[in-house]
């Protein structure tokens, strides 16, 4: 026999109080959760529950969970596992650790390490590394030069690969998924901004381009790197298995189509007039203490960084905003009434497409793309890392390398910051008395960041987005699939679970 039955045989009373204390415990612990959104803190695997079981669902059990712990709750995960982090949508403490305490809350070393695909670019970067890049990168979206030549290629790309495709799907009735269609027509946009050369991911015979697929596999292992504990991604990094193995196959092919890129460019030079992303790097007279070697690897981070920011945010946000156009009719009637007296070009097909600048009066459009991101950020949540010892604004503790996670789901959905109607669908809410845009403190409204590493290519994407929108709404009536429902990934992207799927009529007169 062995010691454990030993033991209940003689002290039969212990191990029953043993089996009493625990039964008790798991009990209250059981009846608590059913009364509160807050998880439990179980032993040994602490809150890991929480976040297993809500996997699914994880943004919006988040709002809850936010909802009742006042703004702020910390996380902890397993011990040992070195998973525990702070969550919060608070505007004073987003305020807090990205305007005013900036520099206690870098990225890190290991966010740099997840999004390694990224190298020491822009995105990843931290301090010294981070002032330069952004001083370069400012100078050249501001150009004049490279709008014109980004916003171009945009036009250029909605009236040669989408409206086309659209067209034949409509002609054909088939059913789209749209935010493929998006994801597609993206890639394409950001690699012709880029490299002033096109990767036709959009089209109706040709499947998805190589570097396409990479791209989308290293975003999958990205993923997967953030719901994991960091020692077993590293493992799987270590033994070349997994997701680590397609992200290191991925990283082959991305590595292979930007240095070509490069090399086709050292060879042949650019011609001074030229503006795509590239030439303006090699314009602009980079640091002269840069050997070659750093130079081209500056090149590829900064090219990688580039088409991997912003591609993804701005198709699931266009994907968002026609999810809602489908459900909130009234709106979608308003913004064509709002384009009907703007000026297009036509394109072969008789396509409409919107030119930028007459866009500007378009402030309903743009305020219905604003509340879109309210309620689905496209990062929903975004990390930092506590540098030092800290107190927050509301008195809470951080101890340096804490992480900092700001829910920008949840910031969209509390009462205390939008309002009793914060769950609505209301574009009005960012239209003023006088017919202008309303302005939001960049803390409240955080889609686009808030500080000294607010999003670089905002206003870009905006005019990127009015455009397609525009375009769209003008040219077709876009009919969400009965029973299709679209709902929110738990992904570092705001996804949708299943894509949308719809159909597509074109407009009488368009
Ligand atoms: C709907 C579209 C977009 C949204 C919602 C968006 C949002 C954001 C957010 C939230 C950040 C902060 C990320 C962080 O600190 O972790 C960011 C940073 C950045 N974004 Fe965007 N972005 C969009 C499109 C773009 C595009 C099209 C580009 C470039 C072509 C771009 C370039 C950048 C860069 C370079 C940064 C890093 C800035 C820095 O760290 O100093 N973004 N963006």
């Amino acid at each position: 026999m062995g010691p454990f039955w030993s033991f209940i045989q003689f002290y039969p009373e212990v191990f029953l109080a043993i089996i009493c204390f625990f039964g008790i415990s798991i009990f209250r612990l059981i009846r608590q959760s059913q009364k509160s959104n807050l998880p439990l803190n179980w032993p040994v695997v602490r809150m890991l529950p929480f976040l297993v079981v809500n996997r699914h669902c994880i943004h919006d059990k988040v709002v809850d969970l936010l909802r009742e712990a006042g703004c702020t709750f910390r996380i902890f995960g397993p011990w040992l596992l070195d998973m525990n982090f702070l969550v919060t949508c608070d505007p004073a403490t987003v305020n807090h650790c990205l305007n005013t305490h900036f520099e206690k809350y870098p990225k890190g070393r290991e966010f740099a390490e997840m999004f390694d695909i990224l190298g020491d670019g822009l995105l990843v970067a931290d301090s010294d590394s981070w002032e330069y890049q952004r001083r370069v990168a400012t100078s050249i979206f501001g150009a004049r030069a490279f709008r014109s030549f980004a916003i171009s290629t945009i036009a250029r790309k909605v009236g040669t690969v989408l409206l086309p495709y659209l067209d034949h799907m409509a002609k054909h009735s088939s059913e789209v998924e749209l935010e493929d269609v998006f994801m597609r027509l993206s890639l394409d946009v950001s690699y012709s901004m880029v490299f002033a050369a096109d990767l036709d991911c959009l089209s109706v015979s040709s499947p998805m381009p190589v570097f396409g697929r990479a791209t989308k596999e290293a975003e999958e292992a990205m993923l997967f790197r953030h719901i994991v504990p960091s020692r077993l991604w590293k493992l799987l990094r270590w033994l070349n298995v997994g997701t680590e193995k397609k992200l290191a196959d991925a990283k082959v092919v991305v590595n292979q189509f930007i240095y070509e890129e490069i090399a086709k460019r050292n060879a042949h030079g650019s011609n001074g007039s030229q503006a795509d992303l590239l030439s303006m790097y090699m314009k602009v007279g980079l640091d002269p203490s840069m050997s070659e070697q750093h130079k081209t690897q500056f090149l590829r981070d900064t090219a990688a960084g580039f088409i991997l920011a912003g591609k993804d945010l701005i198709a699931v946000t266009l994907t968002w905003f026609f999810y809602m156009m489908c459900k909130h009719p009234n709106v979608e009637a308003r913004i064509l009434e709002e384009l009907k007296d703007l000026k297009s070009s036509t394109w072969p097909g008789g396509f409409s497409v919107f030119e930028c600048d007459e866009l500007r009066s378009a402030i309903y459009l743009q305020a219905a793309l604003l509340e879109t991101l309210r309620l689905f950020p496209a990062t929903p949540f975004e990390e930092k890392e506590a540098h030092v010892d800290d107190i927050l604004p509301n008195g809470t503790k951080v101890t340096k390398g804490t992480r900092v996670i700001f829910s920008l789901y949840a910031m969209g959905r509390i009462k205390g910051i939008w309002g009793k109607d914060c769950m609505e669908f209301r574009p009005e809410r960012w239209v003023s008395k006088s017919g202008r845009l309303r302005h939001e403190p960049s803390y409240k409204f955080l889609s686009f960041n808030s500080g000294p590493r607010s999003c670089i290519g905002k206003d870009l994407s905006l005019s990127n987005m009015k455009i397609t929108a525009a375009s769209i709404i003008h040219n077709f009536k876009v009919e969400l699939v009965d029973d299709h429902a679209v709902m929110p990934q738990s992904s570092v992207i705001l996804h949708t679970q299943n894509g949308m799927m719809v159909r597509l009529k074109r407009r009488v007169g368009a």
